[in-house]
């Protein structure tokens, strides 16, 4: 059988206003996603033995634990499929980072299979599936940017500028749980009336927190923000900034390169993992 390569696109939260608490603990948000153009990628090979293998290692994480081998085998579950799959990662985005590379790998599982196991499964349907594993794994199924509501499952799509972004990747690991269960958390911000948003006044409603736990992020926000509006993404730890260009982008991170590890990525609208599964289609 032949071989399936696909990316696992990174996110970035625009903003993330947070404005309550559901009786089961969760925080409800609101937000706006946008994909960067910068991704792990996995290699699908189809086995007729019902199997599923993750055939890469990543540190720290299970094999049955890892969101890629957990969306498989809940696909397979669901759909009766009695088909398996070799999968191979190629692990690039940093994990933790607030960049959503674990609900992003779990998401191209879900579209990779479904094209491959000829499921025919919609992408609501997908992304319902996916939600049970991670609030951004529908994000990443649905391949648009978006406004999110809830958890981050209501979706309505929206297109942003795509600029060029320096995205930092201070050293350290945010614990989302950790944040979201912060007593100096705000959980207040008001529900935006007029949507989608106005980017005015807009900001992370986790970024004070994170800062005053883990200062490697407040000095990567203070060092990007003397070139341009830092941002925390998600929970963190990543912080983003954007540039009119490619040029000025790589120049900025140049700049910052002797204390700070990053990447420059584009933002894009549309994924480039729908991208991709178009041209298949
Ligand atoms: C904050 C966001 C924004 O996009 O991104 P990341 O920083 O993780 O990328 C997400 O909402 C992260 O969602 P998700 O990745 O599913 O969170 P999990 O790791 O499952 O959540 C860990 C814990 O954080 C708390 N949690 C999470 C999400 C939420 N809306 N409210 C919460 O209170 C819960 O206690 C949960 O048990
Ligand atoms: N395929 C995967 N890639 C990354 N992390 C994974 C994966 N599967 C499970 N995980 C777990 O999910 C956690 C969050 O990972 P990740 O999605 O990269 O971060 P974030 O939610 O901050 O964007 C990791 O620390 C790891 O324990």
């Amino acid at each position: 059988m032949d071989k399936l390569t696909l990316p696992a696109p990174a996110k970035l939260n625009l903003w993330l206003h947070i404005i309550g608490r559901r009786a089961d603990g969760y925080h409800e948000l609101e937000t706006v996603f946008q994909f960067l153009d910068y991704a792990d990628h996995l290699t699908f090979a189809v086995r007729d033995d019902g199997q599923v293998r993750l055939q890469t290692a990543i540190n720290g994480v299970d094999h049955d634990s890892n969101l890629i081998v957990r969306a498989a085998r809940q696909l397979q579950a669901q759909s009766g499929c009695t088909l398996g799959v070799d999968i191979w990662l190629d692990k690039i985005l940093p994990m933790g980072g607030g960049i959503g590379g674990g609900s992003s790998d779990a998401a191209t599982t879900l579209l990779g299979l479904n094209h491959l196991w000829q499921l025919g499964w919609d992408a609501d349907r997908l992304a319902q599936l996916g939600l049970s594993l991670g609030a951004d794994v529908p994000v990443f199924v649905h391949g648009h940017a978006a406004f999110a509501q809830g958890v981050g499952e209501q979706l309505t799509p929206v297109d942003p500028e795509q600029p060029w972004y320096v995205v930092l990747v201070p050293q350290v690991s945010v614990s989302t749980a950790e944040i979201f269960s912060h007593p100096q958390l705000t959980r207040d911000s008001l529900p935006l009336k007029m949507r989608p948003v106005p980017e005015g006044n807009s900001r992370n409603d986790c970024q004070p927190v994170v800062e005053q736990s883990y200062p490697e992020v407040r000095n990567a926000l203070n060092l990007l923000g003397k070139y341009t509006e830092a941002r925390l993404t998600g929970t963190g730890s990543c912080v983003f900034g954007a540039f009119p260009s490619k040029a000025e982008a790589d120049k900025v991170l140049a700049l910052l390169s002797e204390t700070q590890t990053g990447f420059v990525a584009k933002g894009s609208n549309i994924s480039m993992l729908h991208q991709q599964l178009q041209s298949l289609l």
